[in-house]
């Protein structure tokens, strides 16, 4: 379970998030959303402790990231690809995590073939495509066999077949009960994955709840987005002059 509850952080002079507010509840795949610029990443940034709110609240199983104890236990992120060592082979970084999160050296095989990693584990990261780095990342994710998921743009850089594994693991560990938060610009894959969504403009939710209840006026998803999102991107689309 992740709630956000008055979500604000201001940078200088700008309002990054105001009064931000949604939550994701467990076995159930909640689709982050939201042009360029919309606060997704500042939102999951605080959610992960890896930044401070200006004010409100952020807690993933009841408290804040920062109070979990062991938290690659309970909450695994994938933020930026995998943020791996480029000279470190793939086990090499598991291990590394493994160890230091208190995390049993026997869920590094079981991870690395969770992902499809398992035949380039003794390769150097900087070696990987990009879709190998973004297998490792959501590996690091997933090593502490967390209750909690939080994705930022898995499927950047990954092929077709690479999206249609996202997708299922996305909708198996939601399936086995787990929280998955997922942010994505892929409006097609978001349908099929997200049970829930939060779709995000210019700092703030502009729409959230039940993705089918949420669409069902539109088309499809994105003719939904972009009717939510028209005149809303940080950054107006480029056209003649
Ligand atoms: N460290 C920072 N300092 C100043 N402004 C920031 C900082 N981080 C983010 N911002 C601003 O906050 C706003 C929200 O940015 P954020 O990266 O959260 O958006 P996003 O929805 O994740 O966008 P994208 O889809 O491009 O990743 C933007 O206007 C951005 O310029």
């Amino acid at each position: 379970m992740i709630e956000v509850e008055n979500l604000t952080k201001i940078y200088g002079k700008r309002t990054a998030i105001e009064s931000v507010t949604f939550e994701a509840r467990a076995g159930r795949v909640t689709g982050l959303l939201g042009p360029n610029g919309a606060g997704k990443s500042t939102t999951m940034r605080i959610l992960l402790g890896l930044d401070r709110a200006t004010s409100g609240r952020a807690s993933v199983l009841g408290s804040e990231y920062r109070s979990l104890r062991r938290p690659l236990t309970r909450v695994g992120a994938q933020f930026d690809g995998s943020g791996a060592h480029r000279g470190r082979t793939a086990r090499a970084h598991l291990r590394w995590m493994a160890a230091s999160n208190g995390i049993s050296p026997a869920r590094i095989p079981e991870t690395l073939q969770l992902v499809g990693l398992s035949d380039v584990a003794d390769r150097r990261v900087g070696t990987f495509s990009l879709g190998m780095g973004q297998r490792l990342g959501i590996a690091a994710a997933l090593l502490g066999d967390p209750e909690v998921v939080i994705l930022d743009e898995p499927m950047n850089g990954l092929d077709p077949e690479g999206i249609r594994w996202i997708r299922d693991l996305a909708r198996s560990l939601a399936g086995s009960g787990r929280t998955v938060l997922i942010s994505s610009h892929l409006m097609g894959e978001m349908q099929s994955m997200a049970d829930d969504l939060v779709v995000m403009a210019r700092g703030t939710v502009i729409r959230a709840g039940a993705a089918p209840s949420l669409v069902a006026e539109y088309d499809s998803l994105e003719h939904a987005y972009f009717a939510w999102t028209q005149g809303r991107a940080e950054h107006a689309a480029g056209g003649a002059a």
